[in-house]
């Protein structure tokens, strides 16, 4: 595949929720390519954020209205494909990082076993060889001490060391593309920092793209490359992070309006981030 493709290329894509007054429009017909690059969505509660990555990976409830005239993934149609086929490539190439590390890891099992645990079941590697997988992986996401982490329980990890254990279980598939929807919205702004700076060094080095959702348009524009603007189920603005001084949609302008620190600041250096 040609790098400069996109990967996840989705073409007027609306869902409708069943309410006791009729259907309600969650999203109105939204259209977007993501490459291997950092891509903001925000937008104000409700104005269908979340409802964009829950229909791409397949998690919506049952009785949501799903229409999308293209969609597809590393040039393959999604829509089109066998339902196994799809099932398989969701959650391996292409998957959600959760919004609460706790929700996502077995409270039981020391936290390096579950790692390694994902290399066996996805790469059919032996226990010493997932066991090195797993602590590259903890290393990967910045983790001090991988060694005295792998033997630690869940609630034995800080909030922002259990979003990178989180983000470290998740690379054991290979993903192409990641969702995160309000990763860092549980932790303070030093750790939301490193989170940020993981996400990005994941990004470059391994050549990742990366959808961050979020209602902090601040945060979104220091850390992506590009920023798409919901409003009411509707793309309003798509630009650059850098040209969103010179928005032009109503909405993205009140929503600027509603940011006290502008221009934004394009540095990601970690001390930036960090010290968000
Ligand atoms: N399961 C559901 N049943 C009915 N309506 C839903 C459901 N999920 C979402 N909606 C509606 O779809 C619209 C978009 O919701 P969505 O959660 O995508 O917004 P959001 O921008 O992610 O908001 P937030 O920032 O609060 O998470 C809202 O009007 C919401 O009420």
């Amino acid at each position: 595949m040609n790098t400069l493709s996109p990967l996840l290329d989705v073409r007027t894509l609306s869902v409708d929720f069943p309410t006791r007054h009729g259907l309600a429009a969650a999203l109105r017909g939204v259209s977007f390519s993501v490459g291997r690059e950092k891509l903001g969505i925000v937008g104000e509660s409700g104005s269908g954020k979340s409802t964009v990555a829950r229909a791409i990976l397949d998690s919506l409830p049952p009785q949501a209205r799903v229409s999308v005239e293209g969609l597809t993934f590393e040039g393959a149609d999604l829509r089109t494909m066998p339902k196994a086929r799809r099932a398989g490539l969701l959650g391996r190439r292409l998957s959600m990082v959760p919004q609460d590390p706790r929700f996502g890891l077995n409270p039981v099992i020391s936290v390096g076993r579950q790692i390694a645990e994902s290399y066996r079941l996805v790469g059919g590697h032996g226990r010493r060889e997932a066991r090195a997988l797993a602590l590259d992986a903890l290393a990967m996401v910045k983790i001090a001490d991988p060694r005295a982490t792998y033997d630690r329980y869940p609630h034995q990890l800080s909030g922002g060391m259990g979003q990178r254990v989180m983000i470290a279980m998740m690379l054991a598939p290979g993903p192409a593309l990641l969702f995160a929807d309000e990763p860092t919205s549980a932790l303070d702004s030093t750790t939301t920092g490193h989170v940020l700076e993981t996400l990005h060094d994941l990004v470059s080095a391994r050549g990742m793209g990366l959808v961050l959702i979020s209602h902090d348009l601040d945060l979104v524009a220091a850390f992506c490359d590009r920023i798409l603007v919901m409003n009411q189920g509707e793309i309003v603005e798509s630009c650059r992070a850098g040209d969103l001084s010179r928005v032009r949609h109503p909405y993205s302008r009140r929503l600027l309006a509603a940011v006290p620190r502008l221009p934004v600041p394009r540095d990601r250096s970690s001390a930036a981030l960090g010290g968000r």
